[in-house]
């Protein structure tokens, strides 16, 4: 974390209960601490509320998370979570961490930093970026997606079916593995292709490299672009692009941080009944 940098933002999801207690209770901390702290409550945060963040202390689950992407990824700065969401997959921390532990790893004690591979679609001059995933569905979820998909120039293939999710390591755990995706270490620098529902007998996830580009050429006249769980709607049906986007984001761990843990105990992921850990 830059020790340099003085302020701590945080994201707040105000819709749980509780949040305005531990929100209160952290920022006094660490103002005793001489940190400025910055509370913001507007959904999604503006991205300028992270420049020159320290951190940002993201207080709610995901899609909290899921809204901070821009402003963090545009100034690098590291996230971190405290789950006071369903699931909070994303979040490492809970609403039990002591006043001393928050501002311990703030100050990069007892911490680790995680760099996430996020991905970029383009079209015209519109740029996006996605912490879980693109997907590209028909806009009635009646009518079935056409779209042929380029790898680099060269062509991939025809897909028909539901949908097709282009996700981050991130996102693997995510609408990725609903739709029988792999899951991807959230270090490895790829991406993955799945398709929803598939029309045919034969379909498998694609997992390409960093440097490969993607281009989807949708062939219905009103196919939709969704961007973490979210429609954009600017989207009129170009040919996209999909690639690893330079910038990342950076998420703070406990030192010891175990991803495998997470999958087991969020996600109920493998396992042996008889020896739970
Ligand atoms: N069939 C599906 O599984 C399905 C359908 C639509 C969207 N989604 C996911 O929902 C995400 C948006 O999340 P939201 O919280 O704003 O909406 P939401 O509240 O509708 O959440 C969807 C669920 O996905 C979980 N989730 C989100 N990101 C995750 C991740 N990286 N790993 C594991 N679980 C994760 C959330 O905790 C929540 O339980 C999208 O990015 C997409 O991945 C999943
Ligand atoms: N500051 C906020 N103000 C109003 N609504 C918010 C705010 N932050 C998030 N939301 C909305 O609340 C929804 C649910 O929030 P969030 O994902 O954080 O909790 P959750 O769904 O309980 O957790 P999880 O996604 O981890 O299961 C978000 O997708 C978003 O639409």
């Amino acid at each position: 974390m830059n020790s340099s940098k003085n302020k701590i933002l945080f994201a707040v999801n105000r819709t749980k209960p509780n949040a305005d207690i531990l929100v209160k209770r952290l920022s006094g901390a660490a103002k005793r601490e001489n940190f400025e702290c910055v509370i913001e409550g507007k959904f999604p945060p503006p991205e300028d509320a992270f420049k020159d963040a320290k951190c940002c202390c993201v207080i709610g689950g995901d899609g909290t998370i899921l809204s901070c992407l821009s402003g963090a990824a545009k100034y690098g700065v590291p996230i971190f979570g405290i789950n006071l969401g369903k699931l909070g997959f994303m979040a490492t921390f809970t609403d039990s961490i002591s006043d001393e532990e928050f501002l311990d790893m703030v100050n990069g004690k007892n911490a680790e930093m995680e760099t996430r591979t996020i991905l970029s679609a383009s079209f015209g001059k519109n740029r996006f970026l996605a912490l879980n995933e693109f997907a590209v569905k028909s806009q009635s979820p009646a009518e079935i997606l056409s779209a042929e998909v380029l790898a680099d120039g060269e062509f991939v293939a025809d897909f028909v079916g539901d949908g097709l999710i282009f996700s981050t390591p991130t996102g693997t755990s995510a609408y990725n593995l609903s739709a029988g995706g792999p899951l991807i270490h959230p270090k490895a620098r790829v991406f993955a292709l799945t398709s929803i529902c598939p029309h045919t007998l034969s379909n498998r996830s694609l997992v390409f490299d960093s440097e490969t580009k993607l281009e989807i050429r949708a062939k219905n006249p009103n196919a939709v672009l969704i961007r973490d769980g979210n429609v954009e709607k600017s989207w009129r049906g170009e040919p996209l692009f999909v690639e690893a986007a330079p910038e990342t984001v950076k998420f703070v761990r406990p030192a010891g941080h175990s991803h495998f843990y997470i999958l087991r105990t969020k996600l109920g992921w493998g396992g042996n009944p008889r020896t739970q850990r």
